[in-house]
């Protein structure tokens, strides 16, 4: 059995780890932390959780208490897994972090974006990006992964065909995204009221998005050559899910992309392109480890329109996450992430 710890348990990514790993037939949970709640069972917190982990208990973050385990989630806002990382991985445990802080390969940019300095730059040379439909070797041998962002895992699975290889202009790709208000995770803000989000659609983050750099980076490794996005993330009223719509130009229309996107993620347990002409629904993947997409040329057009979708908690962040300890592990990359998705 792997040891797992997580930190930041109360939060949504956090609790969506304790669920996928209930499941998970060579992983058990035996730290979870929370500064606000320490001392409460989880069973009594989460009663979903209640069979599952009816002794486990929320503790603060204690150095000894994680490098017990095999391994440490940090399910934390950013800047946390900066200041704990480097002890963790001295002595041995490897990390997977959900938060933002090593995903960007330049700490320069890493601060100007997340608005405080990079706590742990000397690190960055181990961080391993984990997308494991591009990454998967290096994740194999990687002692700290960086998960990707929910944004940039939709965005990022949804153009990889086109710009690996060289099928569209990649100066002036849109990206246009919607996110349910979970992506805001669990703490108090006004625009994750009810009131708020409900019966609404807003746009945010217009004149640039934090995750701008993260998509630009991995398009960047993918094409060769760095590449024009305009990012453009919309709060919709659903509770969890990203919808991704790009639009590209196709350098050249005879070309089949149903036939380029089904070969490029024919092997991808993960990843799903859908029969041609149908579009991918958000709740085709709740809860589930899964990105659906879809791709067409409208009017046979030289625009191609790509369509994915992701549940934010899991393709987007905890399900990737334990995909990612799979792999490091030499576990069957599917172990425990095979649910299907919940309807309604
Ligand atoms: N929500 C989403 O859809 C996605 C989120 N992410 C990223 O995953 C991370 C977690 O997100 P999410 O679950 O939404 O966040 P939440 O705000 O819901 O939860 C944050 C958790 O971190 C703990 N925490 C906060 N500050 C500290 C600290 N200084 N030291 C230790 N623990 C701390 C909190 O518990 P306590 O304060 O009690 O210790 C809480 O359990 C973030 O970096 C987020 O950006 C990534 C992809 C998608
Ligand atoms: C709806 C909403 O607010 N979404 C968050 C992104 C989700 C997320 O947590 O992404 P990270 O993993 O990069 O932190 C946002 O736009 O900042």
């Amino acid at each position: 059995m792997i040891k797992v710890a997580i930190v930041g348990g109360t939060g949504y990514t956090g609790v969506e780890l304790l669920r996928l790993l209930a499941l998970h037939p060579h992983a058990q949970v035996e730290v979870i932390t929370s500064r606000s709640e320490e001392g409460v069972r989880v069973a009594d917190m989460y009663p979903n959780l209640r069979e599952s982990y009816p002794e486990l208990v929320f503790s603060v973050p204690q150095v000894d208490k994680l490098t017990a385990c095999d391994v440490v989630f940090f399910a934390t806002p950013h800047g946390v897994a900066h200041g704990l990382a480097d002890e963790i991985l001295q002595a041995g445990t490897r990390v997977i972090d959900l938060s933002a802080d090593f995903r960007l390969e330049d700490a320069e940019e890493w601060s100007q974006w997340y608005g405080q300095p990079h706590g742990a730059p000397h690190l960055l040379a181990d961080a391993v990006y984990g997308l494991p439909e591009v990454n998967r070797e290096a994740i194999k041998t990687a002692r700290l992964i960086a998960v990707p962002g929910c944004y940039p895992t939709a965005v990022q699975l949804a153009l990889l065909p086109l710009v690996e290889a060289g099928l569209a202009e990649t100066q002036q790709i849109i990206a246009s995204c919607a996110s349910g208000v979970s992506g805001a995770g669990r703490g108090a803000k006004i625009g994750s009221l009810f009131c708020e989000a409900a019966e609404n659609m807003v746009a945010y983050g217009v004149s640039g998005h934090r995750h701008l750099p993260e998509i630009k980076q991995g398009l960047r490794r993918a094409a060769g050559q760095s590449v024009g996005l305009t990012f453009v993330p919309h709060l919709v009223p659903m509770i969890r899910g990203i919808h991704a719509t790009l639009y590209a130009t196709v350098l050249d229309r005879s070309l089949d992309l149903q036939s380029v996107y089904e070969q490029r993620y024919q092997n991808e347990p993960f990843v799903d392109v859908l029969p041609a002409g149908v579009c991918p629904q958000t709740r085709s993947v709740k809860g589930a480890n899964m990105c659906r997409i879809a791709v067409q040329r409208p009017q046979d057009g030289d625009v191609v329109v790509v369509m994915a979708v992701i549940d934010n908690l899991v393709k987007g962040a905890s399900g990737q996450a334990v995909q990612n300890m799979n792999i490091m592990f030499g576990l069957d990359e599917s172990s425990g992430l095979n649910s299907a998705a919940l309807i309604p």
